[in-house]
């Protein structure tokens, strides 16, 4: 597995970091509020656990699965739900937890479906965003870490659902994905 890292760009001690950041200002901002985190599965499972544990009010959580790259490095732009929420989000502060945003195709779709359902609020919280990707508009209200265009993989993020245990963030090495 770590013979095909091509080079770490967020080490663990990092991530902790940037993750203690974004929860202090989550808890600051919503304080007091009835606030409900969205995690976009597969991949925003380490980050929602971990952010989570750094947001210091009650909270609920409720989980989609959603896929729009399959076992490719270049995103379908078809998203298929493959798991909706348990819960309704009507009247409810709402912040989706993406691992990363890429061509901004899933968050579009996402945004467009939630907001159908009338929560009181709706922000995007993100560990990683390529924004020289993007090909839809989006506002990312939290966010951890602008990359660049490289393949990444790592705390969460999958190449063909491997590499997600990997406790760090890193590019993955081209001759990977090209072979
Ligand atoms: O901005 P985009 O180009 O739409 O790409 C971002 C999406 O791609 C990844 O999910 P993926 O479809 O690979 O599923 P996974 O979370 O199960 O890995 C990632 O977790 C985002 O949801
Ligand atoms: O760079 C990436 N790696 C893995 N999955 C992804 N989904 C969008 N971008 C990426």
């Amino acid at each position: 597995m770590k013979q095909d890292v091509a080079r770490i760009l967020f080490s663990e001690k990092e991530i902790e970091e940037k993750v203690i950041a974004l929860g202090n200002q989550i808890t600051k901002e919503y304080k007091g509020k009835e606030l409900v985190l969205i995690g976009v599965l597969k991949g925003a499972n380490i980050f929602m656990s971990d952010l989570m544990r750094k947001i210091d009010m009650p909270i609920t959580i409720d989980f989609m699965a959603v896929s729009s790259y399959g076992s490719s490095t270049t995103s379908s732009g078809v998203v298929k739900i493959l798991k909706d929420l348990d819960n309704s989000i009507e009247d409810k502060h709402v912040i989706i937890i993406e691992d990363i945003i890429d061509t901004g195709l899933t968050l579009h779709y996402l945004c467009e479906n939630l907001l159908s359902r009338n929560p009181k609020s709706l922000k995007i919280c993100t560990l990683l965003d390529k924004p020289e990707r993007r090909k839809v508009e989006l506002k990312v209200d939290y966010k951890g870490y602008d990359i660049p265009d490289e393949f990444i993989i790592g705390y969460g993020i999958d190449y063909a659902e491997k590499y997600r245990n990997l406790p760090y963030v890193a590019t993955l090495k081209r001759a990977v994905y090209e072979k």
